[in-house]
């Protein structure tokens, strides 16, 4: 495993790279350039070298990369040789998307777990997923020994919220709500936020047209 830090950009692409690699393995190749994979993942080709150098040399000049050996470095990287098991907290609307889309595609990560206050849905089993009561929150994530949760209630709890699962060791958040939480210095939170991914896309169509 790579002990140093990789910039978040890097590795954002890696599990990018990692479905790509993954479909040419099925369909039988065994060798992909950088430039024919830069023109199927999107991302130009220095970029996909600079980020693979972050790893040492893993092609081949006139070779390009060995599809097997890189889907096994990176399936390290990601730690795709195991399952991990994650909660989501709030099953409202975002929510409930969330659980039905459950992350298919890919077989290593799963919500295994779904927390809630409000009594109508506490109780039952959503996508094959049950959804607890806040009450047995503490108790579950020790219990399934969950890190990483999916932070999908209202802004206005979203702190409490937070408090509560990094008193029980969750050690990642993915927050979906708009208040940028506060956590200890051990616990990383990535924040999704669909308007300003609108924001920024709208930003470079007016100002850039489209580069
Ligand atoms: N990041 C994005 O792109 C994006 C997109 C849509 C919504 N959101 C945000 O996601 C969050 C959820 O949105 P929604 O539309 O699903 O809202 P919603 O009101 O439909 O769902 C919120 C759910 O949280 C539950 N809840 C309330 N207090 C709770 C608590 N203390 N503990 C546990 N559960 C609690 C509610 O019972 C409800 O089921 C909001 O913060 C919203 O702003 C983000």
């Amino acid at each position: 495993m790579v002990e140093f830090q990789i910039p978040q950009a890097t590795a954002k692409r890696l599990s990018i790279y990692y479905r790509y690699l993954q479909l040419l393995l099925d369909s039988g190749k065994d060798r992909v350039s950088s430039t024919e994979l830069s023109e199927a993942v999107k991302v130009d080709s220095a970029t996909i070298r600079r980020d693979f150098s972050y790893f040492g040399a893993l092609g081949k000049r006139g070779y390009g990369y060995d599809v097997r050996n890189l889907l096994e470095f990176f399936s390290k990287q990601l730690n795709q040789d195991r399952l991990t098991n994650v909660a989501l907290i709030g099953v409202g609307n975002l929510g409930h998307a969330l659980l039905k889309f459950n992350f298919h595609q890919s077989n290593h990560v799963r919500i295994s777990a779904a927390f809630d206050v409000n009594q109508d849905i506490t109780g039952t089993i959503q996508n094959g997923i049950p959804v607890y009561p806040m009450e047995d929150m503490k108790e579950q994530l020790k219990l399934q020994q969950i890190e990483i949760v999916i932070l999908a209630v209202p802004a206005n709890v979203a702190q409490k919220v937070t408090d509560e699962i990094v008193e029980v060791g969750v050690r990642g958040i993915l927050n979906f709500t708009p208040l940028r939480v506060t956590v200890p210095t051990d616990v990383r939170v990535q924040n999704v936020d669909l308007t300003n991914e609108m924001e920024t896309l709208i930003y470079f169509l007016d100002h850039f047209g489209n580069k």
